[in-house]
C-alpha cells in the first residue's frame, strides 16, 4: 500500500547542507500499523511530512499503491490523511460539526453526502454528543479526537499520525489506542510515531527503529527487544528497557 524508497531530504545551504532524513525504504501493507521510533531530531516528522506532500523529497521515491506520488499528485491528496494534533488547526468559536463542515467543503465530499459523512466520523470518535460545542471549550482528549475525525472524513486508505495521544491522560490515550486499531483492522494503512512505548508495545505491528535520518531496524517489537540485547531477569525485557539500551547508538 505505501512505499518509501532511499528517501531523502536536506534543510539548509546546498554547500553545507544538514541531512535530516538520509535514505529511507520502508513498506507498509494494507491494514498494518508500523511506528517510527527514534529520538528528538532523528528524521521522523520529516519522514511524515514527505510522505504527506507537505515537503518534497530532496531525493527518493513516496510510492502509493504502486504508483509515484511525484508524478500524480493528487494521489497523495485522495490517499494521504494525516493527524499532526495539537491545539491548532480548527475555529474555536465555531462547533465540532461546523469545523468539520468546512473541511468537508475543502476536501471537495459532495453536498448531498457532507451531514451523513460528518455525523458518521463525529460518531466513530464519540464526539456526536458535542457535536453543536464549540471546539475552543473542548478539552485535549476531545481536540485530538476531532483531528482524527477530520482525517477520518477525508476517507483515505492510508493515515499518519504524529504522536497521537502526546499529552492525553491514560484513559483517553488508551480510548484513542483503541480507536486506531479499529482503524486498522477495518483496512487502513497506518505510520505512527510516538514517543510512548506502551503505545508502539500495544500498537506497533511493527517498527522502524530510526537514528539520525537511517533506519537502523525494522521489526516486530520483539525483534527489537532482542536487537538491544537487554537480558531477561525473570521476565521479557520492556520495550522501553530496550529501547534506553539501545537509544545511545540512534543519536546524532
Ligand atoms: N524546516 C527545517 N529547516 C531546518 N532543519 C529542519 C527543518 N525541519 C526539521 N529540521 C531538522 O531536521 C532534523 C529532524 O527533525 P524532525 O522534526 O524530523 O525530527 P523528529 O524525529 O520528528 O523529532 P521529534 O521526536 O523531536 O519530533 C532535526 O535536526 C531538525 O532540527
Amino acid at each position: 500500500m505505501l512505499e518509501v524508497k532511499n528517501l531523502k531530504r536536506q534543510f539548509g545551504q546546498k554547500k553545507q547542507p544538514f541531512t535530516a532524513v538520509a535514505d529511507l525504504s520502508f513498506q507498509i501493507r494494507k491494514g498494518e500499523i508500523v511506528a517510527l521510533l527514534g529520538p528528538n531530531g532523528a528524521g521522523k516528522t520529516t519522514t511524515v511530512k514527505m510522505i504527506a506532500g507537505y515537503l518534497s523529497p530532496t531525493a527518493g521515491h513516496v510510492i502509493i499503491d504502486g504508483q509515484d506520488a511525484a508524478l500524480s499528485p493528487k494521489l497523495v491528496q485522495n490517499q494521504v490523511a494525516t493527524v499532526f494534533g495539537g491545539e491548532l488547526g480548527f475555529y474555536a468559536r465555531a462547533s465540532a460539526f461546523d469545523n468539520l463542515k468546512f473541511f468537508s467543503v475543502l476536501f471537495k465530499i459532495p453536498r448531498k453526502e457532507r451531514k451523513k459523512k460528518i455525523e458518521e466520523v463525529l460518531s466513530a470518535v464519540q464526539l456526536q454528543d458535542v457535536q453543536y460545542q464549540k471546539v475552543g471549550e473542548f478539552s485535549r482528549g476531545m481536540r485530538q479526537r476531532l483531528h482524527i475525525a477530520r482525517a477520518l472524513l477525508k476517507d483515505t486508505n492510508i493515515i499518519l499520525l504524529d504522536e497521537p495521544t502526546n499529552g492525553l491522560d491514560v484513559e483517553i490515550a488508551h480510548e484513542i489506542r483503541d480507536l486506531i486499531r479499529k482503524l486498522a483492522d477495518n483496512g487502513k494503512t497506518i505510520l505512527l510515531t510516538s514517543h510512548t512505548m506502551s503505545e508502539i508495545e500495544s500498537l506497533a505491528d511493527r517498527v522502524l527503529l530510526i537514528g539520525a535520518g537511517k533506519i537502523v531496524h525494522d521489526g516486530t517489537v520483539e525483534s527489537v527487544v532482542k536487537l538491544s540485547g537487554v537480558t531477561k531477569v525473570n521476565r521479557p525485557a520492556t520495550l522501553e528497557e530496550s529501547y534506553l539500551a539501545l537509544a545511545d547508538g540512534l543519536r546524532r
